[in-house]
């Protein structure tokens, strides 16, 4: 050997025995080994965070990059910027055949490389929102059995009784700050869709990343299987859920009970659950039962209030029509119809209105028709407050023909139950007639954009729980906006995650609306439109986020020391951002995700 060799020799030896110390790792599972020493398991390991989907640049690691982390070859040779993956992201995305192979396009490229789907669904979130979430969720939880291919998320089943703490804890991060929790028996409008609603709690947290920038580590999708009432799915041979009829009373009760136990003992009571998509009795019996008790929000009642609660808020500015003077008529008396109503007059005993003066204006209907004193039985107590003294009305025409509401809000889930006929009536009551069509998905609206403006002369105030394309009457191009509580539960989240509350009273939801409407009104100083348009939506949550946030502190309900003084940037510092976040560091340590992010493009915060 020659003597220089030998030197060459000695020197690696010695580096890597230098460098194993200060690593603390083995000598064979030193990064300074040359490859072919070193052990197979650690080769692999090291591949497997290279490709984690949390860290993985695809051919976006350069080639030096390439060098240090021992994947040459593993790639193709050409690298591609992160603007070129988005490029190809979006040509890929476009290509593809239908909505549903949009939604899978986008899960497998989740399931590749986290930054970049985000990346992606941020920048392009007007194309991608009706896919990710309503309407195409949708059917992706129809479908769900059958073109399921990764986790995604938590399954905890009625099996699992008695052992949900070790189940949660299976889950590879520990630190987790948010669960949305479904049990699948009202998925949008589409009924009870059992173990499929995964998709539907994915869908909510992929918003809480995309439009409130909450780092997505913190995230985790679970569904509650406790059976499906669903007879199509009991039957079908590839259904992935539990094939039992749902348990019920004190069996389901005592199952969400300990999960929500389960919740606190694995990741701590400050975690935020989020309910979603629950049967509407059930959700306002555990609204009622955990409210006072745990950090959770019911989405559908409370997110979906202040959603509506700020629709309402933009009818009054426009029409210049007090909101007391309004008379509003909910067609539904559901999680969503219920929820906006309670938070209305919560609204309006804030103004000094008695109760009985906040509900006088406020009719609901049900399947059955108005709801009555002489009604024998209220499914949900909460209903009674609204009940009517006066005689029941079955035919909804007949009922908008006799109390005239200026504002007409469905959430039935039955779709195009606005007719012609109760819309032109509409329009003939009202210059501007307020209708919210809030079902979902698409098919499930009770009236369509077009539709709405058609038969009121495009006078008609409209927005829609899932999204519609603009219309043109007279020349005039009419854009509906979209009534759906993404506009609240992601930055309402984002205020409660930074703030740490140990429960979450409803003044967030009044907080919330108001900052929804406030946006609504500086976006559109001008204009007619009932909501911000979709790609404001990030922006709308991060007000909202502060907002909470401002409120939570000054309440006295958050817990965080030393209490932010600009609660702007305090927010922001929580947030993801994907050209900061989650790059593999070029040594083997995983990165500390908590030390203080290099600055980068962010908002203006003057307190
Ligand atoms: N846009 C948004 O942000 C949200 C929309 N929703 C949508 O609202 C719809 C309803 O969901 P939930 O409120 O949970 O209600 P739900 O599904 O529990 O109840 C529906 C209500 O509509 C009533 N109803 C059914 N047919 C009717 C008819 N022909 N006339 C009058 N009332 C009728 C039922 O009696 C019941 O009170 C779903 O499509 C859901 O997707 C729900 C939450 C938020
Ligand atoms: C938007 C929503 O939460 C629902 O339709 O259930
Ligand atoms: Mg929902």
């Amino acid at each position: 050997m020659a003597y220089s060799q030998l030197l060459v020799g000695i020197k690696r030896n010695f580096g890597v025995l230098l460098c194993a110390k200060a690593q603390k790792c083995k000598i064979n599972e030193c990064p300074r080994l040359p490859r072919r020493y070193r052990h197979a398991n650690v080769i692999k390991a090291e591949y497997r965070k290279v490709t984690d989907p949390h860290y993985n640049k695809g051919m976006g690691y350069t080639h030096d990059e390439r060098q240090k982390l021992n994947v040459i070859g593993l790639f193709p040779s050409a690298y591609r910027s992160e603007a070129e993956q988005i490029s190809a992201v979006n040509a890929n995305f476009h290509a593809q055949q239908s909505d549903l192979a949009r939604y899978l396009y986008l899960r497998t490229l989740r399931s590749r490389q986290e930054r970049l789907y985000y990346r992606f669904v941020i920048e392009k979130i007007e194309e991608v929102m009706p896919i990710i979430y309503t309407p195409t969720v949708g059917a992706v939880c129809q479908a769900f059995s059958l073109i399921y291919h990764s986790t995604m998320g938590l399954y905890v089943s009625k099996y699992d009784k008695g052992y949900m703490t070790d189940v949660l804890s299976n889950w590879p991060n520990t630190d987790i700050r948010a669960v949305c929790v479904t049990d699948g028996e009202r998925i949008l409008g589409l009924g009870d869709l059992g173990a499929g609603g995964m998709a539907i709690s994915v869908g909510k947290l992929d918003l809480y990343t995309a439009l409130a920038k909450v780092p997505p580590q913190y995230l985790i999708p679970v569904v509650l299987d406790v059976g499906t009432n669903n007879q199509q799915l009991l039957s079908d041979p590839l259904y992935i859920g539990v094939r039992e009829k749902r348990c019920k009373g004190k069996e389901y009760e005592d199952l969400v009970q300990e999960f929500m136990d389960a919740v606190v003992k694995v990741w701590g009571y400050q975690t935020l659950i989020h309910f979603e998509d629950f049967s509407t009795p059930n959700a306002f019996k555990f609204i009622n039962m955990y409210q006072d008790k745990y950090c959770n929000i019911n989405d559908d009642i409370q997110g979906t209030a202040s959603c509506g609660l700020a629709g309402f808020l933009a009818v009054e500015h426009i029409t210049k029509k007090p909101l007391k003077d309004h008379t509003v008529l909910f067609v539904g008396a559901g999680s969503a119809a219920l929820g906006i109503s309670k938070l209305l007059v919560k609204e309006l005993i804030s103004r000094k209105l008695s109760e009985e003066e906040a509900v006088k204006n406020i009719y609901i209907t049900d399947v059955e028709g108005l709801i009555t004193k002489d009604r024998q039985k209220f499914d949900i107590p909460d209903l009674k407050l609204f009940a009517k003294d006066r005689p029941p009305v079955k035919d909804l025409e007949q009922l908008v023909k006799e109390i005239k509401p200026s504002i007409l809000l469905g959430a039935t889930g039955q779709g195009g139950i606005f007719t012609e006929n109760i819309l032109r009536i509409m329009g003939s009551e009202n210059e501007h007639p307020a209708i919210f069509a809030c079902s979902n998905p698409t098919n499930k609206a009770e009236c369509t954009a077009e539709q709405a403006y058609n038969f009121t002369e495009g006078r008609a105030l409209f927005a829609s729980g899932s999204p519609f394309p603009p219309v043109v009457i007279n020349g005039k191009r009419l854009i509906p906006t979209q009534a759906n509580n993404a506009f609240a539960f992601p930055g309402i989240a984002l205020g409660v995650m930074c703030t740490h509350p140990r429960t979450i009273s409803d003044d967030v939801f009044l907080v919330a609306a108001h900052e929804i409407a406030k946006y609504c009104r500086e976006f559109y100083p001008n204009d007619a439109a009932l909501y911000p348009p979709i790609k404001e939506a990030a922006n709308v949550a991060f007000s909202v986020g502060v907002a909470v946030a401002k409120f939570l502190i000054d309440e006295r309900k958050a817990n965080v020391y030393p209490i932010p003084t600009n609660v702007c940037e305090f927010v922001q510092s929580y947030q993801y951002y994907t050209e900061r976040h989650a790059t593999l560091p070029l040594t083997w340590e995983y990165p500390n995700m908590s030390a203080p992010l290099p600055k980068g493009d962010d908002k203006d915060c003057k307190n």
